[in-house]
């Protein structure tokens, strides 16, 4: 079993400071999404892990060792961090086959990720004709071709269209299942909590999170309550008289902030108040990312407030 393992971690681009004395691990069997505003330091982050870029300070190791002392670095780790990295003039499946070559893979490794990617039907096609979407699926073919332990993907659904944004979350999902270690940095959230097990969240270069998906929604959310009634009015009313806050919601019931539904439940009883639906609101992994990350996104934009 291989595991990032990210210690005391630092990087500073002239006076910015990209990624700043992150410690995690990322461990196997699981998909860890990987989370931040614009500017948080993910991608700073998998080029570290990657040796793509020098550490101001600290490591970042795979497996208990620096990406760059690897032997045989695609069969440790595989990695999409820009789609449009490929030499445009070749085919996919020349790309893929010299990439196989240089890292003594056998060369059948190709045409099973582009079969495995969706793109056999266009494996002699030129690279430069490709869409965003296929140039995805490509670098996704790449990050798999050594069959690696270890699967890094930096915003991998970007330009897929919906059938692909559904093979990639069966896709991920399937190789966590394989005991692979999978990091994958979206800004989509309702996307990340379709397949993500576990969470880092990162803001100005910081560890803000590193929890489980489901403790992640609990702890950064507030309990929330749905509710119709037979006489709407006098719950709501007597639900303010007793300290709720209730809001209104589209189909003509209320929604009760910081409440659970037995809470709501024992009220309506005790004026015997007949409720025809009641039920707790799970809060969204978004509701809880803005939650958590509201003062921290650096670009964050700024409403009028008349
Ligand atoms: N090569 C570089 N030279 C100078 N500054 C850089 C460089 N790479 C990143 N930075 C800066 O480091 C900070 C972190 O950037 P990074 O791309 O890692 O964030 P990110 O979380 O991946 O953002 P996004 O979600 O927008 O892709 C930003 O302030 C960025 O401008």
């Amino acid at each position: 079993m291989t595991t990032i393992d990210v210690h005391d971690l630092t990087k500073e681009y002239g006076s910015t400071r990209a990624v700043d004395r992150l410690t995690l691990s990322v461990e196997p069997g699981r998909v860890t999404g990987f989370l931040g505003p614009n500017g948080a330091g993910k991608s700073s982050t998998m080029r570290l892990i990657l040796g793509l870029d020098r550490p101001t300070s600290g490591t970042a190791t795979i497996g208990g060792r620096p990406y760059a002392t690897l032997r045989e670095p695609l069969r440790t780790a595989g990695a999409l961090l820009d789609a449009q990295a490929a030499h445009g003039s070749r085919t996919a499946r020349d790309h893929l086959r010299c990439l196989a070559v240089s890292n003594r893979l056998p060369d059948r490794r190709a045409d099973e990720v582009l079969e495995e990617t969706g793109l056999a039907t266009v494996a002699g096609r030129r690279i430069k004709t490709f869409s965003l979407g296929m140039r995805q699926r490509l670098g996704i073919a790449t990050a798999l071709l050594g069959d690696p332990p270890v699967i890094l993907l930096d915003e991998p659904a970007n330009g897929l269209d919906p059938e692909g944004i559904v093979w990639i979350r069966q896709l991920l999902r399937r190789l966590a299942e394989e005991g692979r270690t999978i990091l994958v940095s979206s800004h989509l959230m309702n996307e990340t909590a379709t397949y993500a097990d576990h969470l880092v969240v990162l803001a100005r270069g910081r560890l803000l999170a590193d929890v489980s998906m489901s403790d992640f929604i609990e702890q950064h959310s507030q309990a929330r309550v749905r509710v119709r009634a037979g006489d709407p009015a006098r719950l709501r009313a007597t639900l303010l008289g007793d300290g709720y806050t209730v809001l209104g919601d589209e189909d003509g019931g209320w929604v009760v902030e910081g409440a659970r539904a037995e809470q709501v439940g024992a009220v309506a009883a005790r004026e015997g108040i007949p409720v025809l639906e009641l039920a707790d609101e799970r809060a969204s992994l978004e509701q809880a990312y803005l939650a958590l990350t509201a003062d921290e996104a650096e670009f964050a934009a700024s409403f009028p407030t008349t």
